[in-house]
Order: C-alpha cells, then sequence, then structure tokens
C-alpha cells in the first residue's frame, strides 16, 4: 500500500532519511519505531504530501504522493492543528465540509467515547483533551492510510487506552495505520508490523511476529536492545 524506495531527505547539512526502502502492506497498524530525531516525522510528512523528498521515491497504492492521494491520506501531526475559536462541534462540521469521507456519526460517537463535550472551544481544552480532539477528527475519516504522529504523547493511562481501542477499531483490512510512538510498551499488542528507524535509516522492518520469533523477544525488548 505504501512504498518506498531510496527516499532521502536532507535539511542544509542533516540527512534526516538516508535510502529508506520500505513496503507497508493493506490491512495493518505499522508501528514507525525510534527515538528522538530519528526520521519518523519526516518520513509521515513526505507520504502526507507536505514534504518534497530530496531523492528517490514514494508510492501509495503504486501512484506517486501527490494531489490525487491526498485525499485518500489522512494525517495527524504532533502539533495542534485545529483553530483555538472553534468549538468541538465546528471542528466536526470543518472536517465534514473539508473531506468528503468523513463520518459525522463516527465522530459524534467518538466525541462521547473519550468524554468530550461539542459545545467546548478548542482553545479551552487541556493537552490531553486537545490530543482526544486530534484522533477523533483523525480517525472519523474512511481513509485508506491513516497516519499518527505520536498519538500517546502526554495522554493519562486511561486515555491512552480509550486511543488505542479506537484506534483497533478503525482498523480494518482495506486501510493501514502507521503509528509513530516512544510509548511502545503500549503499542506492542496493537502492532502487526513494524519499522526500527535509527539516524534516518531502516535497521528493522516486517511483520511483527516474523520480528519476534526470528529475535526471540519482544517489540519492545528489542527496542531496548537496539536502541540502548
Ligand atoms: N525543517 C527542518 N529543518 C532542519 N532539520 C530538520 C527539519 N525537520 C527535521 N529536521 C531534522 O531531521 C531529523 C529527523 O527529524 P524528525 O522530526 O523526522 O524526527 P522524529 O523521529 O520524528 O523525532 P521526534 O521523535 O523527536 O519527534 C532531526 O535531526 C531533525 O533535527
Amino acid at each position: 500500500m505504501l512504498k518506498t524506495e531510496n527516499l532521502t531527505k536532507g535539511f542544509l547539512n542533516k540527512k534526516a532519511l538516508k535510502n529508506v526502502s520500505i513496503e507497508i502492506p493493506q490491512g495493518v497498524i505499522c508501528g514507525i519505531l525510534g527515538p528522538n530525531g530519528s526520521g519518523k516525522t519526516t518520513l509521515m510528512k513526505i507520504a502526507a504530501g507536505l514534504v518534497n523528498p530530496t531523492s528517490g521515491s514514494i508510492f501509495f497504492k503504486n501512484i506517486n504522493i501527490g494531489s490525487k492521494t491526498k485525499s485518500r491520506i489522512a494525517y495527524m501531526p504532533t502539533e495542534q492543528f485545529l483553530y483555538g475559536f472553534m468549538t468541538i462541534k465546528t471542528v466536526g462540521q470543518y472536517f465534514n465540509d473539508f473531506y468528503d469521507d468523513f463520518n459525522m456519526e463516527k465522530y459524534k460517537r467518538l466525541i462521547e467515547f473519550m468524554k468530550l463535550e461539542m459545545t467546548t472551544k478548542v482553545s479551552s481544552l487541556s493537552t490531553g483533551m486537545g490530543a482526544k480532539l486530534k484522533i477523533a477528527a483523525t480517525l472519523s475519516r474512511n481513509a485508506d492510510l491513516f497516519m499518527l504522529d505520536e498519538p500517546l504523547n502526554g495522554i493519562d493511562l486511561v486515555t491512552r487506552e480509550k486511543i488505542i481501542q479506537t484506534i483497533v477499531e478503525t482498523a480494518n483490512e482495506n486501510n493501514t495505520i502507521l503509528i509513530s510512538s516512544h510509548l511502545v510498551d503500549e503499542m506492542e499488542k496493537i502492532l502487526s508490523s513494524v519499522l526500527y528507524l535509527r539516524d534516518g535509516e531502516i535497521i528493522i522492518q516486517g511483520d511483527a511476529n516474523v520480528i519476534r520469533s526470528e529475535h526471540g523477544k519482544s517489540i519492545v525488548d528489542l527496542y531496548k536492545e537496539v536502541f540502548a
């Protein structure tokens, strides 16, 4: 579903991605795992069509990333991208107007599940509440590829569980979910595929069960070993 060939991205004298060649199949929840600065966000931004690679290629369903692919990809950045003056209700209306694949019923259900109120203004949300809103809005699209950059950061334990549950409910055989995270412990149980990124390079990639059995350890333990 998402394929890159020798993807490289340079910023001035820094290479954020170095010859990254990956293939992420349809129907998986794939973790992009790596420490700070390893290139996770850069990879997602290139796949979302927001950043151009310096060299190499990237395809989504065999089409070059561009205007055609953007409408099928739902990308949730780490930063808050919703306007402070909006209420949770108007965020839903805004998404509904903007994206043909937006499911307002799912949005209403997720807002309730996350214990948010439709009348609350974005500017008055706490960090964790803002994170829940971003997740609800992004996962209410019926996209083919969802990319969630650090969806659990700064979020309390109970809410992290809710977010994980929502991700699992959204996953199906027709879509792909890509999640970048440092909180590998909590992600382990839902990841069916993983990419380990170090310093812009892919060091391990593939099916989570195959990687577990090849290395004789969990995804978390392998993470600790590789990045120790
Ligand atoms: N716009 C930019 N200008 C210059 N350097 C950049 C830019 N964006 C990213 N970088 C550099 O590219 C490298 C990879 O950054 P990236 O944000 O992709 O990492 P990350 O794995 O998402 O990190 P984190 O976990 O801290 O969010 C870092 O060294 C970063 O400083």
